[in-house]
């Protein structure tokens, strides 16, 4: 008899065993297709559906394999694990896995080879609090100096030594297939031509990658589904798997990432929740077991839910909707505050004390951007209207055009405050990125207003942010004026710091919610409290330093260590040289804003689009202020 212990999303464990009779859950009693991972739900032992959302979804097809047996594939030790995809989610994802558990080997793949090439430099292709320090120690290695428990490592008479167990690589087919457990980490934007373009997912990266997979994979791999992917796409895998490999044991699960950019590692080391989605037969359990594994080296047993398989590729896109949707309502209640002379800060703290609600995600502004939101909410929506449910696919569709609405209605405020025309006019932004704390400008919402305030033929639009690259604004730039076929007459440039960008600008729009934008200057302490630092079980170090002082986890040595060289840099290396100082610097200075009044045009305007600062206090330094959600103020 073999057993397997789950977490379901009750907490409870679920014991499943085999006995030559077939396979029966211990807590209920009811067959395991009856009951399989899903809470305290009962099911009546003849039901063959799931609460897939789809009708007369015949539960015996949802795995390659018959219920009778799990192949002993699945049963093998996890000793390899492959990201397929070195993204913002890929790359973190895997450094954190790979740093709690230095047992197993962990290799990131990507196609792309400057973005490997960034892995295994000094010069991460993704900049996020913490992350260098993770992949500084799995990627990298150390030797023990000073053991934490000395009496312990004398009686070993060893120096513990953490081999590198953290790769990167081009080299896709190699690796994937040596893997156990393949994630699958690629992108999944919104399709731009064709059937549903405009909402639809496209998936053509996410087959792409999975046909790779296929080719190459041994059996018994288990392939974990971490893009966030419209509900039922584990069928593409298993399609494609049947198609390349007929026959072949593979198990495919859902696992989707809740990590927030700018907080990617605290979200990774101290997660909500891990959330796996898996078939409900034994082979599945068995696979789901193994993953949940890989969490638990640092994750609470009872953190790491288990759900159908569906219900967890869906419960992603919905979670996102619900987080748009915070936003996209606070926003309307940002007009009607604007009308009354009601305070939208306000009243985000009132109604945000009520438990029910909760204060997070409340903060009106310009709208939310990044790479998901829109995303995962027009997919949601695409879903709702190919089930035929138009009304509730309008329903999540009015979040994004809220979201769109509120931009548009920012930026018509500017121009009526500015008399109704910008020509002749500089205009200045104060931060690009599409949120604080990240170099990333993907679907940015300052991208939205540089295109509506360019359609009105400006002298100049100054770009200032602490952290994106100029490249990176520049060509997302130039691609929507080719392709928007906009004014010549407006010069767009980015400025390396915020006083060059506001010289004689006739108005200060603050995009961004940077903490150095604020005024007043936020203290040291509240800017601290502002940007949470990832607890990574004491270790902390300065990127300089070559040794630290490593926690013991997982009943494993901890102590002081030194850790193995840095990958060295070309002596011509650009990223080695000034930008990246200067950049971070500007990063950390709050903005003198006294210096700034005095380099602008009368009568120096400010919108504010993030609530950063006290329209009062800043009238007084001599700015006309308007913000959002919030009653205007003048100089005296
Ligand atoms: N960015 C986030 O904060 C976040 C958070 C949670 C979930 N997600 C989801 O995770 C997924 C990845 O997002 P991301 O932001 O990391 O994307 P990304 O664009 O930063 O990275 C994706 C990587 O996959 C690589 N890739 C694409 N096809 C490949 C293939 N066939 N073989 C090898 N490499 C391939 C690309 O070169 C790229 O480097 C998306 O589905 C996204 O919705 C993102
Ligand atoms: O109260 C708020 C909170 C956020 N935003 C804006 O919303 C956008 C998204 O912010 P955030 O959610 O913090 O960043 P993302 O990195 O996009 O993370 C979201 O999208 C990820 C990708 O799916 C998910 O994993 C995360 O859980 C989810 O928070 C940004 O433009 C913010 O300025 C607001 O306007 N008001």
């Amino acid at each position: 008899m073999s057993s397997s212990e789950f977490s379901s999303r009750s907490g409870s464990p679920f014991t499943f065993s085999r006995t030559s009779s077939g396979t029966s859950c211990r807590s209920c009693r009811s067959s395991i297709d009856a009951a399989g991972p899903l809470g305290n739900k009962t099911r009546n032992s003849s039901c063959t559906s799931i609460d897939s959302g789809y009708e007369e979804i015949d539960f015996k097809t949802l795995s390659l394999f018959d219920n009778e047996g799990v192949p002993s594939d699945f049963t093998a030790e996890t000793r390899n694990v492959v990201f397929v995809g070195a993204g913002y989610v890929g790359g973190p994802t895997a450094a954190v896995i790979a740093y709690f558990n230095p047992h197993i080997t962990v290799t990131v793949v990507d196609k792309s080879e400057d973005r490997i090439a960034g892995w295994q430099s000094k010069h991460l292709p993704i900049h996020e609090p913490g992350l260098y320090d993770v992949v500084r120690v799995a990627r990298d290695g150390w030797d023990g100096v000073h053991p934490w428990d000395s009496a312990e490592a004398q009686l070993k008479d060893s120096t513990p030594t953490r081999l590198p167990n953290l790769f990167f690589s081009t080299d896709c087919d190699t690796h994937i297939a040596a893997a156990d457990i393949v994630f699958l980490a690629v992108n999944t934007p919104t399709k731009n031509a064709g059937v549903g373009a405009g909402a639809a997912t496209d998936l053509s990266m996410f087959e792409s990658a999975a046909r790779s997979v296929a080719m190459v994979a041994k059996p018994g791999i288990i392939i974990v589904e971490k893009s966030t992917v419209p509900c039922r796409t584990a069928d593409v895998i298993r399609d494609v798997f049947r198609s390349y490999r007929p026959g072949m044991p593979v198990e495919v699960l859902s696992n989707p990432e809740f990590l927030a950019e700018g907080t990617a590692i605290k979200d990774l080391m101290q997660p909500s929740r891990i959330l796996i989605g898996a078939a409900q037969t034994p082979a599945a359990h068995v696979a789901s077991e193994r993953l949940a594994s890989l969490y638990a080296s640092w994750v609470p047993r009872s953190s790491i839910l288990t759900v159908g398989l569906w219900s967890s590729e869906l419960s992603k896109l919905v979670a996102n909707a619900m987080l748009a949707q915070r936003i996209s309502s606070m926003n309307t209640v940002s007009a009607i505050c604007e009308k009354t002379g009601a305070d939208v800060d306000d009243v985000a703290f009132a109604i945000g004390q009520d438990p029910r609600l909760g204060s997070r995600f409340l903060k009106a502004g310009l709208g939310f951007g990044g790479s998901c939101f829109k995303k995962d909410i027009l997919s949601l929506s695409y879903l709702a209207e190919s089930l035929d449910l138009p009304e509730v696919a309008a329903y999540w569709r009015s979040v994004v055009g809220i979201n769109e609405w509120q931009c548009r209605r920012y930026v018509k405020l500017v121009i009526k405050k500015l008399n109704g025309s910008l020509r002749g006019k500089k205009i200045a932004l104060l931060g690009y990125a599409f949120k604080k704390d990240t170099a990333d400008t993907r679907e940015s919402q300052a991208a939205e207003v540089v295109k509506h305030l360019w359609g009105e033929e400006p002298r100049e639009i100054a770009i200032f942010d602490p952290q994106c690259r100029k490249e990176d604004i520049d060509a997302e730039l130039r691609g929507f004026a080719q392709k928007s076929n906009l004014s010549e007459r407006t010069a767009v440039n980015v400025y390396a710091d915020a006083y060059s960008a506001t010289s004689d600008a006739a108005a200060v729009l603050i995009l961004t919610e940077w903490d150095q934008f604020s005024y007043p200057p936020k203290s040291e302490e509240a800017a601290r409290a502002s940007k949470p630092v990832p607890d990574m079980g004491g270790l902390r170090y300065e990127i300089s330093e070559s040794t630290t002082t490593i926690p013991g986890f997982g009943g494993q040595w901890g102590g002081e260590v030194a850790l193995r060289s840095e990958p060295d840099c070309a002596s011509d290396c650009n990223l080695c040289s000034d930008h990246e100082t200067t950049a971070n610097q500007h990063a950390r200075e709050n903005l003198d804003w006294e210096r700034l009044a005095d380099g602008m045009r009368e009568p120096k305007w400010v919108f504010d689009s993030r609530g950063l600062v006290e329209p009062l206090a800043l009238a007084q330094l001599g700015f006309r202020v308007d913000s959002l959600g919030k009653a205007s103020a003048r100089p005296w």
